[in-house]
């Protein structure tokens, strides 16, 4: 008999309890849920007993980080070094050259990343082999009071505020951008991680009361090709920083990783 997938969630946020009560539902193939960490008590909300941390690295099989960037931080090597697996959401966390080398470094355990709100990131992994991509660009636009951050001055925030349409907060690179908005521009090092190459996108947050769905735009181009992918998420209804999608792209890579048959991978 094949082994069921001990899966422990990190972050009982929109992304976790969407992910974790799934799991608890065994709505995936040949993966359960063990435990949940989360630094606020969760008392009854979790079907699963919340523990510490180092507890869930002992007793799972892979750990889904959806808590922040911090934690990737903070745990990412000691959860591969202990043999377990990591599925990371806030990949933005690898745009530290520092910690992404110490974690391909590190095993036994594997680390997965989440496609999360963007997609066409198995093609643009696929061109990498046709030649390097000479342009891309991604653009993300949300409602402004997701964008807001504690380092943006009172004239930046009065005009995020008083907008009455799209205004540009910030242009930069995939290794930029997702520091500066730790909890809102993940996807930029989720394309960078697709294309290899933290430096080689670039990047526009845009900021827009008008955007009732948050959008997310990638364009790509090379000698070999001209690539294009759009959404338009709906925001997550408690954390519209969120796209409600998120979760669902966690657990469709976990069917993945579960393995299971009476799927296709
Ligand atoms: N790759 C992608 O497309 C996306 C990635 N993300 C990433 O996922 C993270 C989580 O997203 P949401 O679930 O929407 O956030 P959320 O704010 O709704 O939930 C985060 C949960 O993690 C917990 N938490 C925070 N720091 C912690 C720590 N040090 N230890 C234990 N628990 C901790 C919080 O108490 C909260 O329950 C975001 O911060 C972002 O970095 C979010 C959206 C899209
Ligand atoms: O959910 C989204 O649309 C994107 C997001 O927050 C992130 O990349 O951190």
């Amino acid at each position: 008999m094949t082994r069921t997938l001990k899966v422990g969630i990190v972050g009982w946020g929109a992304i976790g309890r969407v992910v974790g009560t799934a799991l608890a539902g065994q709505d995936v193939q040949g993966a359960e849920l063990t435990c949940v960490v989360d630094n606020r008590p969760l008392g009854e909300a979790a079907p699963a007993p919340q523990v510490p941390f180092e507890e869930a690295v002992e007793r799972c099989d892979l750990i889904v980080e959806a808590a922040g960037q911090g934690v990737v931080r903070e745990w990412a090597e000691r959860v591969l070094t202990s043999g377990t697996d990591l599925l990371i959401a806030s990949t933005g966390a690898l745009t530290d050259d520092e910690l992404a080398k110490r974690l391909l470094a590190a095993g036994p355990g594997r680390v997965y990343f989440t496609g999360g709100a963007v997609g066409g990131l198995d093609l643009l992994q696929a061109v990498r082999h046709l030649g390097p991509l000479e342009d891309v660009h991604l653009t993300t636009t949300k409602l402004p009071s997701t964008l807001e951050q504690p380092w943006m001055d009172e004239e930046l925030l009065a005009r995020m505020r008083s907008a009455t349409g799209p205004v540009e907060v910030m242009a930069g690179t995939a290794r930029d951008v997702p520091v500066k908005f730790p909890k809102s521009t993940n996807v930029a090092a989720s394309v960078a991680l697709a294309v290899g190459d933290l430096d080689a996108v670039r990047v526009r947050v845009v900021a827009d009361p008008g955007a009732t769905r948050t959008r997310h735009v990638v364009e790509a181009s090379g000698t070999h090709g001209a690539y294009r992918f759009e959404v338009a998420h709906a925001p997550d209804p408690g954390n519209p920083a969120t796209s409600q999608v998120v979760p669902y792209a966690v657990l469709r890579s976990l069917a993945a990783l579960a393995g299971r048959t009476g799927q296709i991978l």
